[in-house]
This record gives C-alpha cells, sequence and structure tokens, in this order.
C-alpha cells in the first residue's frame, strides 16, 4: 500500500486547525502508519498538490486526506485528476464545515482517523466504499468548469461568500468563535444593496422563470453557509442537484422569511422553489456573483450546473 497523502491547510477555521493538525499527526505516529504531508502555502496550492498527488504512477488506490475547511475541500476536488483512484477522507477544521455536516463526519480527529482507517481496510479487501455525486458549474468564459461538493450558487449567497473572504468583522469575530454572526451581518446588508436580475432556467423537463431573483444555489447537500438547509431533501446519491432559488419577493419580504430558510420551512413560501435535475441552464438579464463551495468563481449572466454522478470515493461510511 503507499504511504497516506495528507493535504494540510493549517490557516483554515477559528485557529484550531494547528491543534487539530498535531493532534492527527500524534495520532498516525501512534498507530505507525506511514503517510506524507503537504502544507498549504498560498491559495489555490490545495489543487496544485491534489494534482500531482493523483497524478502518481501505478493502479494502487491514491488515499488522500484533507485537513481543512470546505474552501480546501473545493481546491482538492479541483485538482483531483483521476477520481477512479482517488479515496478522499477529510478532517474538518475548517468555521463552516459543511461539508463534514452534510455528510454527518466524525467532528474528532481520534473518531475521523478511526473510520478512515477502517474504510481503507475494507477498499484494500476489494469491498466497496461510499461513492457520492459531486456537481460541475461552467459559465461564459471560464476556463475550465468548476467541482463543487457542496453547493455552486449565484447571487444574495454567493454575494456574502465574496464579501466574507475579505471581511475584517470575519477576522475580528473568528476569534471569538463568532465567524458565523459575520454571515448573519453580510447577508443582511448584501440583502437590501444587492441588484436582482430576472433568470431563465431551462432544464430537460421544461424551463421555468426566475423574476426579480434573489438567489440560486445549486445543491448538492442539504445544507451551504454553516448549516442554512436551502434543499432538506438534497442527496449526494441520487443523481440529480436541487435548485433552490427565492424570486419575485420583495426584499424587504425576503428578510423577514430569512427564517423559514434557516428552518427548512421554505418549501410553503411563495416566491421559494426547489426543483431537482441532473443539470439546470440558468440565463440572466444582468450579471450576478458566482460561488462554488464559498469560493468565489465570477460574475456572469450565462451559467450551466451538472451533477456528476457517484464521481467521489469516500473513505467515509
Ligand atoms: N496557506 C494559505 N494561505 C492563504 N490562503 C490559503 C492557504 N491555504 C489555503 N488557503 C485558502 O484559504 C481559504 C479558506 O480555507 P478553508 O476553507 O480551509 O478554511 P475556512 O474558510 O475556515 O473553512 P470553511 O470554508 O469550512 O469555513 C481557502 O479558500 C483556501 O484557498
Amino acid at each position: 500500500m503507499r504511504k497516506i497523502q495528507i493535504i494540510v491547510n493549517n490557516g483554515a477555521g477559528t485557529g484550531q486547525a494547528h491543534r487539530v493538525w498535531n493532534e492527527t499527526q500524534y495520532l498516525l505516529r501512534g498507530y505507525k502508519i506511514k503517510y506524507a504531508a503537504y502544507m498549504t502555502k498560498y491559495r489555490g496550492h490545495a489543487t496544485k498538490l491534489a494534482e500531482r498527488i493523483s497524478s502518481m504512477k501505478g493502479e494502487e488506490p491514491v488515499y488522500l486526506l484533507v485537513v481543512g475547511g470546505d474552501g480546501t475541500i473545493n481546491e482538492v476536488l479541483n485538482g483531483i485528476t483521476d477520481f477512479e483512484k482517488v479515496r478522499l477522507g477529510v478532517i474538518p477544521t475548517g468555521s463552516g464545515n459543511d461539508f463534514g455536516r452534510n455528510l454527518n463526519l466524525p467532528k474528532t480527529p481520534k473518531e475521523s482517523l478511526k473510520e478512515i482507517c477502517a474504510c481503507i481496510k475494507k477498499d484494500q479487501r476489494g469491498e466497496e466504499l461510499l461513492r457520492i455525486d459531486l456537481g460541475q458549474v461552467s459559465w461564459e468564459g471560464c476556463k475550465k468548469a468548476r467541482i463543487f461538493g457542496i453547493s455552486s450558487g449565484l447571487g444574495l449567497d454567493a454575494l456574502v461568500c465574496k464579501k466574507a473572504l475579505h471581511s475584517r468583522l470575519k477576522q475580528v469575530l473568528n476569534r471569538f468563535h463568532l465567524g458565523k454572526l459575520t454571515y448573519l451581518a453580510l447577508t443582511v446588508q448584501s440583502l437590501f444593496t444587492m441588484e436582482t436580475a430576472n433568470g431563465k432556467v431551462i432544464t430537460e423537463h421544461g424551463g421555468f422563470i426566475l423574476p426579480r431573483m434573489i438567489f440560486a444555489a445549486a445543491m448538492n447537500l442539504p445544507a451551504e453557509g454553516g448549516g442554512v438547509p436551502m434543499a432538506p431533501h438534497a442527496s449526494p446519491q441520487d443523481g440529480r442537484l436541487s435548485l433552490s432559488s427565492a424570486a419575485g419577493i420583495a426584499k424587504w419580504q425576503t428578510f423577514f422569511l430569512l427564517p423559514f430558510l434557516v428552518a427548512a420551512k421554505q418549501e410553503r413560501i411563495n416566491g421559494f422553489n426547489i426543483r431537482d435535475e441532473k443539470a439546470f441552464r440558468l440565463i440572466l438579464d444582468k450579471p450576478m456573483v458566482l460561488h462554488a463551495d464559498g469560493e468565489y468563481c465570477a460574475n456572469v449572466t450565462r451559467v450551466e450546473f451538472r451533477c456528476l454522478e457517484k464521481k467521489l470515493w469516500l473513505l467515509h461510511e
């Protein structure tokens, strides 16, 4: 068996990453597991590392672990060159950790490693591992489609992610483990300042219109933004994405309706809509911000979201 390959973002989360990584190394040594670790040095580095790791020669599986947050996982997914060969394990250290939360992954390094090791043994015995769907988003002028594990969205949620990336408030609140408050403050501020757009959605089963669209998020997993259940019934094993949208509602009304979204009761509300399809094409009359797993992509008017069925082998149950 090859050494386990580990990509670590020591800067992820609320200052916990370093501690989690130290504990993980201690456990790995204790279990006498052979590994090679790579620390990310800059934004985008995890993609390059994953490219190199997944292109290793030979037929043997590559056991790749990520110690980091959702942004680092997204970078890794976008670097994997051979999804058939790679089996991915995650030890979450981010502030949002939606990937781990949605998939019910263990929360401590000890529990994570126990599960990961059990899955490696299973794989070595030739037993089938858990395999999940991923999403893929492309837009006008993009050089390469971007893969996402959790979600990719247009409008309000994307704007909030973009602002949070450079937010001083997030850095300050993170120190007090209150990073989520940043998202709340930015959501309220962005809702009232953002411009809506008129959208047209095209799917293989027909199209629909999203007038004065506030957001449209293609969900592979149910929740994003630190646990907001945008599509409570989304499943990464059904070969479909769930497009969760809010449109045709006044902004002030949306403000009062957001608690329904947080409580996963949005389907009762006129203007909130969830639809499951293999793929969605969206055409907007004005550019809107687009994100993939919380990472800013571009300002766009034409987008295509597609489900990549059973794309990723996981070292989790
Ligand atoms: N060494 C580094 N220097 C600067 N940025 C980095 C470095 N390593 C990774 N990054 C970037 O930091 C961003 C945040 O990392 P990550 O997602 O792991 O943590 P997080 O934001 O705390 O977690 P979450 O997304 O779960 O809230 C990612 O977009 C990644 O590209």
